[in-house]
């Protein structure tokens, strides 16, 4: 067959050890082991089907998600599978819904907002899903500006409670995940009002239903928000709307780790920074940076095996045309982004060490890496997000016309993706969160402090840096270059954090030499992607950019052998990569053409409607020509 002769023949190319790539992308060999393990009982388990998401009603498509949810958890009890390996099972289920912010937001709020005693008490519920909880933070009037939120939570002594109020259509919460139809709690978000004083933001654990019939408690209005972008997507997710009528809740239901409130209404400030009431959004920009990689790695993955399939114009030879990965347009489009995936791999390795260096930090209360910490996750969430989005519909275009067909996992991939460089911080609002740390840092240089990282892409910061930022009346006025500047800022890191991973250890044979290259093509790409920039910092020659410019193009020739292997390394099943163009046997053709007969259209050879619609013009327009 056309396509798995060129697969295996592409494979024999390999110039490294397959094997030990799929560590190195994996992490270590554990977590190879438990990843490979994982998918494979998600890929061989046909309740998680994934291949009718868009051709389901949106009521079908969420029952539908809820049963897989359902049976996700039934596995995970039955086989007693482990956080890690219950983790893997929700990534390769490959689903948006409820359960990634029951796990992934609201459980890591309380563990990082709640006292001691708070965690004791609503953990065990949560880890057990006798409660199923999200996180309300956004309202339909503010999402980005969190001191801006309306919610209110006022202190009543009399009683020893807060009282949870909607006061204005805007302060309706407004699309939390798994809000809409299924979370019985949340976390929510609102002002802390004690004695007519305004206290700002804290989070509050708000029941929402009745943990007996599901039905909305007393003073709780909530529902879903709509459909969303797409059809399949992201509408398994019942993200949702709440509103609140004055709806009490006992006092030890505000997280008290930052602040407390006494049974006296008195505030009393815990030692840490008030900006930990921010710190699950740093827990999940770190991770959305690792996912970023997963996705990147994902349309990557598809779009090269296609590229090695396809064949199109330059007949050779031997009678067969060339193949489109052989063009050095395809290339320099489609390298630099295989590039990506494993830079941002790494950097996201790198980040969730920070992660936890901060948390340990904190037990010790050092805070001193907190500002770094918060800019670092920001910048590279935005950073990542924003590529991952572009690069998988520049992986569309490179597989043509059928990079179009739902069944190319694309549409579908994109689609579900996106909203990263929105949620969990609008980028670009993110991005001016590192340029206010630029700008601090740069005040504090010459106090002993000096910049790090390699020197062009060192000198292009600080020339961005001399841009003009104004502070008026306490509100920081940004150019947009320093917006630029903050950019520059984290692809310094990313080319870094890479550089520093080819200083580890790095077992098998040529597996050095490939992730090598892969960063130099990153590294050129960024340069000259942003010549400009690095020109008018003087420290590149225009000379010297030409030579990048050549050095990028024979890397492309380095990578070109390697490239099947090198997505071969992310050890993905045709399962998650849900695509009949990124198939591991190449089997593209026949396969599409059995893929288009599935479509409901193809039920009836007349399509429904003919007779009423279509053959009466047809009809007429044969009267008209007889007479
Ligand atoms: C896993 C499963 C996946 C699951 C998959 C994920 C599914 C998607 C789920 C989506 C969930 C969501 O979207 S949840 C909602 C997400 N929402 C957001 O991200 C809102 C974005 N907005 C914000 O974070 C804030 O409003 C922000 C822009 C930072 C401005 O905040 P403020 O006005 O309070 O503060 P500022 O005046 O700007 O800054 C005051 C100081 O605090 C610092 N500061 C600000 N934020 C900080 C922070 N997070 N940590 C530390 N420090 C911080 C600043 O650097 C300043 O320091 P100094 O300079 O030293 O004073
Ligand atoms: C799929 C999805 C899932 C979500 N899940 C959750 C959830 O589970 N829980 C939750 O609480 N929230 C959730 N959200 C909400 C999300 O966090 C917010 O939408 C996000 O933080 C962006 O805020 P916003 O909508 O107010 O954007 P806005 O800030 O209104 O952005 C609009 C435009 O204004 C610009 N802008 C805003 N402020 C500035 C500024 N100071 N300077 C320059 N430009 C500015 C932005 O860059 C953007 O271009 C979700 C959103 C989506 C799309």
């Amino acid at each position: 067959m056309a396509g798995f002769d060129d697969l295996a023949s592409e494979r024999s190319k390999a110039q490294f050890d397959v094997e030990e790539m799929k560590v190195i992308w994996a992490g270590s060999r554990h977590t190879l082991e438990v990843s490979d393990r994982i998918s494979r009982l998600v890929a061989n388990d046909p309740v998680f089907r994934k291949d009718t998401r868009t051709m389901l009603s949106r009521k079908d498509l969420f029952k539908n998600t809820l049963r897989k949810a359902a049976h996700a958890w039934k596995r995970i009890i039955e086989l007693r599978l482990s956080e890690e390996e219950a983790a893997e099972l929700r990534f390769y289920v490959d689903e948006p819904a409820f359960m990634d912010l029951h796990w992934g937001m609201f459980i890591p709020t309380i563990k990082g907002q709640g006292t001691e005693e708070q965690q004791q008490k609503w953990l065990p519920l949560a880890y057990k899903m006798k409660i199923i909880g999200c996180y309300a933070q956004t309202e339909l009037g503010h999402g980005s500006n969190v001191q801006g939120l309306e919610t209110t939570a006022t202190f009543d002594p009399q009683t020893d409670e807060f009282i949870i109020h909607s006061p204005t259509l805007t302060s309706s919460k407004w699309w939390p995940g798994g809000l809409g139809k299924v979370s019985t709690h949340a976390v929510v978000y609102g002002r802390l009002i004690i004695d007519s004083k305004d206290y700002g933001v804290n989070g509050f654990i708000v029941q929402l239903r009745s943990l007996d019939d599901h039905l909305p408690l007393p003073g709780i209005t909530i529902g879903d928000i709509g459909m969303k972008f797409g059809s399949g997507a992201y509408n398994t997710m019942d993200n949702g709307v709440l509103r609140f009528d004055h709806v009490r809740i006992p006092r030890d239901q505000m997280l008290m780790r930052v602040s407390q409130v006494t049974r006296e209404g008195k505030l009393v400030q815990s030692n840490v920074p008030w900006q930990l009431v921010y710190g699950t959004m740093v827990y999940v920009r770190q991770k959305i940076v690792s996912d970023a990689s997963c996705a990147l790695s994902r349309a990557v993955c598809i779009a090269t095996r296609y590229s090695a399939v396809r064949r199109q114009f330059g007949l050779q030879s031997n009678g067969i045309e060339t193949q489109v990965i052989d063009y050095k347009t395809q290339q320099s489009r489609l390298f630099p982004l295989l590039a990506s995936a494993y830079a941002f791999r790494f950097v996201g390795e790198w980040l969730k060490w920070l992660y936890m260096d901060v948390n340990q930090r904190l037990q010790a209360s050092d805070f001193s890496t907190l500002p770094e910490a918060h800019a670092c996750t920001a910048g590279l969430k935005s950073l990542t997000t924003s590529a991952t989005a572009d690069g998988i519909e520049e992986c569309r275009k490179l597989c043509g016309g059928h990079g179009y067909l739902c069944s190319s996992g694309l549409p579908e991939l994109f689609a579900v993706y996106i909203p990263a460089c929105t949620y969990e911080g609008d980028n670009i609002v993110l991005l001016l969160q590192v340029a206010r740390f630029l700008i601090k840092t740069v005040s504090q240089l010459g106090s002993g402090k000096e910049p790090v990282g390699t020197t062009v892409y060192m000198g292009r910061v600080e020339q961005l840096m001399q841009c003009h930022c104004a502070v008026q009346k306490g509100f920081l006025e940004l150019s947009a270059d320093l917006v630029q500047a903050a950019v520059a800022h984290c692809q310094l890191i990313v080319v870094s954090k890479f550089i520093e991973k080819l200083q580890q250890d790095i077992p098998g044979k040529g597996v050095k030499g490939q992730l090598e290259a892969l960063c130099n093509i990153y590294a050129l790409f960024i340069l000259h992607k942003h010549l400009g920039d690095f020109l008018s910092t003087g420290c590149i020659t225009p000379k010297q950019a030409s030579l990048a410019n050549a050095q990028l193009r024979s890397l492309y020739s380095q990578v070109r052998p390697n490239a099947i292997a090198l997505v071969d390394a992310f050890n993905y099943t045709d399962h998650y990569l849900s695509s009949v163009l990124g198939r591991y046997d190449g089997n593209v053709y026949p396969k599409l053409y059995e893929e288009a007969w599935k479509d409901p259209l193809n039920d009836s050879v007349v399509p429904d409607g003919y007779q009423e619609y279509i053959q009466p013009i047809l009809k007429q327009q044969l009267r008209n020509a007889r007479l």
